[in-house]
């Protein structure tokens, strides 16, 4: 039986192909919506901030971007944020980080805006790290956008291997100063969001030094720039790093120190300290200056699930519309949503997107619990969400870039243009692979955790395995995975469990055979990144589970089983071979597996595009609006594309004038040449 719901925002004048899939979808997307956002305040409050936006046409882009050159990006997105500065008040609740977040994507989009690091990175590791005192002093005034500020770490030649950054810090006994020095070349700040030209302030990481004594990274509120005339103080160089894949709004940069000298209360210091005798005062973590790190890491599961969620949605709203080939109806082409390649190309992503932002909300959630227990002192909670962070981290920005580039080559030629949004998306979303911990170090930083889970279980010691290993120490007992969900969570388990002892195992021959730790760790390191995939997917594979039951409405229900389904038959099949090499999985279940692949496919497609509708992303988040000027049309709501693509590229500046230079100074030339 399919129930019919009449989707209430199904508009006259749309394209009729997609007002049809709208009209064949089982359930309501603003209730999927609410699930989406975790509340219908919250899913409603986006609809009314987007409303509300649409209505402010300073908050539209003023021309379509990627006709923009570098300087021109960097005005129109500072342009664009410092207008809605101006309007936040009314729009938003402004002590609400998940209104603020929508509205800035909705606003800005992905061409990043000289504050970007300001809210994500600036203030964050001052709340963290900084005493009452120093947030009576800085907090006030950064919030309220006096100070702009952002978190410069990496080095030109350090960026993974924090240990080693050679910008120091060291403590003038006599002055009670830190003087702050950058040593070499390589020793330059180098990256940092918004350092090149717009910040006037930077929580600066940098090696503390005491009496010759080095206390490795801690963190250092730093003015750069002078607030009046905007110029850089003594002592300091600052700059812009050039252009980068995107991200062009905004200004990344370099940061280098003569000898610059700051008082000692700008060393961060709620948890740590230098007292006036330099007397070094412990964290209660070794790594607590590291914080900082896991909390951009914890959110970075649901943005990058809204970011795939994007791209999806520009590439099933218009799969739905592109009509190209046949199938049995010889009097119609077809919608090339309905080919099942297409929808093997976008639907596992679909549901990545649902499983990344549900994981999202569970482990925000544990990053506050982590910030409510550090602030009174506990940091028991720090190894594990660490550990937890950097698998997700890394697994989703890498599966989020390639749900991103299916869904670019899922529009054929239109994808490749700009016009599709899809790239822009696709050069900000991918950064995430080395921002906040490139991949492959963070898996090895789980891969740490795992092997000493093992190791745990294997002396015999199960129970003192955390919940999220304990499946370490479990038996083997084979599945028939006909019973559903909880058995593809046993195979999975099974197979992170198996791949986690094997890489542990190999790491100790190694050791054994004479090899030193280091280089035997080195020498699985592949190995070990494998257990440490495995491991997060069957943990994401899990958080979706927990989602799906916890829904009570039935026909959402109903849906996001479907797509939960359609996760796990892929995930399992993408692994498979670990489970075949055993034994543990059988050719029939492998085919029940490919089988019940298909059948989701097909279950899924009447929903599709209700399914990224239900993402609620606004005509002008996507770029695909033509309200006040032209923007990227590829993912219009109202499917009209064609059109909007030939006014796009009658924009393009190099229409605007019939006959250019290149050919009169190049080409005509060359012809006239030619022809003698
Ligand atoms: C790879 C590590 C973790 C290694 O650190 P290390 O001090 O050399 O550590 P080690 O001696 O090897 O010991 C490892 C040990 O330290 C623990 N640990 C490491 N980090 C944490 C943490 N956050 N919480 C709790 N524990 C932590 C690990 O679990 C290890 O513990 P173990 O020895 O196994 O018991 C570190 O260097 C690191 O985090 N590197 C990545 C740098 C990074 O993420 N940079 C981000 C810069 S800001 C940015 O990119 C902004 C992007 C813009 C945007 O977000 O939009
Ligand atoms: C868009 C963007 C924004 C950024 N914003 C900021 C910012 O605001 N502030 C800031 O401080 N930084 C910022 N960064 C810098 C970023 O955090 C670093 O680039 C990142 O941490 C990776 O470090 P790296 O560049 O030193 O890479 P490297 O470590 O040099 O990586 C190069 C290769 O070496 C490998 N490698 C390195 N170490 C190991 C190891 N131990 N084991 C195995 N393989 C290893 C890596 O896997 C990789 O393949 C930004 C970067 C980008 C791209």
């Amino acid at each position: 039986m399919t129930m019919v719901f009449l989707n209430k925002e199904i508009r006259d004048g749309d394209n009729p192909d997609l007002t049809e899939e709208r009209k064949t979808a089982t359930f309501d997307t603003n209730k999927m919506a609410e699930v989406i956002y975790g509340s219908e305040k919250l899913a409603r409050r986006r609809r009314e901030i987007s409303q509300a936006v649409s209505l402010i046409p300073e908050l539209a882009d003023s021309k379509p971007l990627p006709f923009l050159s570098r300087n021109e990006k960097i005005l129109e997105s500072t342009r664009k944020v410092t207008a809605l500065n101006e309007h936040l008040p009314r729009l938003i609740n402004m002590n609400d980080e998940d209104e603020a977040w929508h509205i800035h994507s909705e606003v800005i989009g992905f061409e990043g805006n000289p504050l970007a690091l300001h809210h994500s990175l600036f203030i964050p590791p001052l709340v963290i790290q900084g005493s009452d005192e120093q947030h009576e002093k800085w907090l006030g005034r950064a919030k309220r956008r006096e100070i702009i500020g952002c978190y410069a770490q990496t080095e030109l030649g350090h960026g993974s291997n924090i240990r080693k950054l050679e910008t120091t810090a060291t403590y003038s006994l006599s002055t009670q100063e830190f003087i702050l020095h950058t040593p070499t070349i390589n020793a330059l700040k180098w990256w940092p969001g918004a350092l090149g030209k717009s910040s006037n302030h930077a929580v600066v990481v940098a090696s503390l030094i005491i009496k010759e004594q080095n206390y490795g990274p801690h963190l250092f509120m730093v003015q750069i720039r002078d607030e009046q005339s905007h110029e850089p103080l003594p002592g300091i160089a600052v700059g812009d790093i050039g252009p980068k894949m995107a991200f062009n709004g905004a200004d990344n940069g370099f940061l280098g120190f003569n000898n610059f000298r700051i008082p000692r209360g700008n060393l961060l210091n709620r948890h740590c300290n230098v007292e006036v005798d330099g007397t070094y005062v412990r964290p209660p973590h070794d790594k607590m200056n590291y914080a900082g790190m896991i909390r951009v890491r914890s959110r970075m599961a649901a943005e990058q699930g809204t970011f795939m969620a994007q791209a999806l949605t520009i590439a099933v709203r218009y799969s739905a519309v592109r009509r190209q080939g046949f199938l049995e109806n010889k009097s119609q082409e077809v919608k090339v949503l309905d080919y099942q390649t297409q929808q093997h190309r976008l639907f596992p992503a679909i549901a990545r997107s649902y499983a990344f932002i549900f994981c999202g909300f569970e482990t925000i959630q544990k990053y506050e619990t982590l910030q409510n227990e550090m602030n009174s002192g506990n940091v028991s909670l720090m190894a594990d969400l660490h550990a937890l962070t950097s698998g997700i981290k890394s697994v989703v920005t890498y599966q989020t870039g390639e749900g991103i580039e299916q869904a670019r080559m899922a529009c054929g030629g239109h994808g490749y243009s700009m016009a599709s949004y899809i790239s822009e998306i696709y050069g900000c979303a991918i950064g995430g692979c080395t921002y906040e911990g490139e991949n492959m170090v963070m898996l090895l930083q789980l891969a740490r955790y795992l092997v000493k889970s093992v190791e745990l279980a294997m002396r015999g010691k199960p129970g003192d395995l955390g919940p999220m290993v304990a499946y370490l120490a479990y038996p083997d007992i084979k599945v028939d995975l006909v019973t559903g969900p909880e058995a593809y969570v046993k195979m999975f388990q099974h197979i992170s469990k198996r791949q986690s002892i094997k890489a542990t195992e190999k790491f100790h021959r190694k050791m054994e055979s004479g090899v030193s730790r280091d280089e035997a760790w080195n020498q699985c390191a592949v190995e070990l990144t494998r257990a440490s995939r495995l491991h997060t997917r069957l943990y994401i594979i899990e958080t979706f589970i927990r989602r799906v039951d916890s829904i009570e409405d039935l026909s959402i229900k109903m849906v996001l089983t479907d797509l939960m389904n359609l996760h796990l038959n892929y995930e399992l099949l993408d692994v498979a071979s670990y489970a075949l090499e055993d034994g543990f999985m059988s050719s029939t279940q492998m085919g029940f597996i490919k089988n019940q692949l298909y059948s989701s496919l097909e279950k899924i497609r009447p929903n599709a595009v209700s399914l990224v509708d239900s993402f609620q992303f606004s005509d002008l988040q996507l770029r695909s609006n033509l309200l006040n000027f032209l923007f990227q049309v590829l993912g219009r709501r109202d499917g009209h594309v064609y059109q909007n693509l030939f006014e796009w590229a009658k924009s393009s500046p190099l229409n605007q004038t019939e006959v250019l230079p290149s050919v009169t100074q190049y080409l005509k030339p060359m012809m006239e040449k030619a022809k003698l």
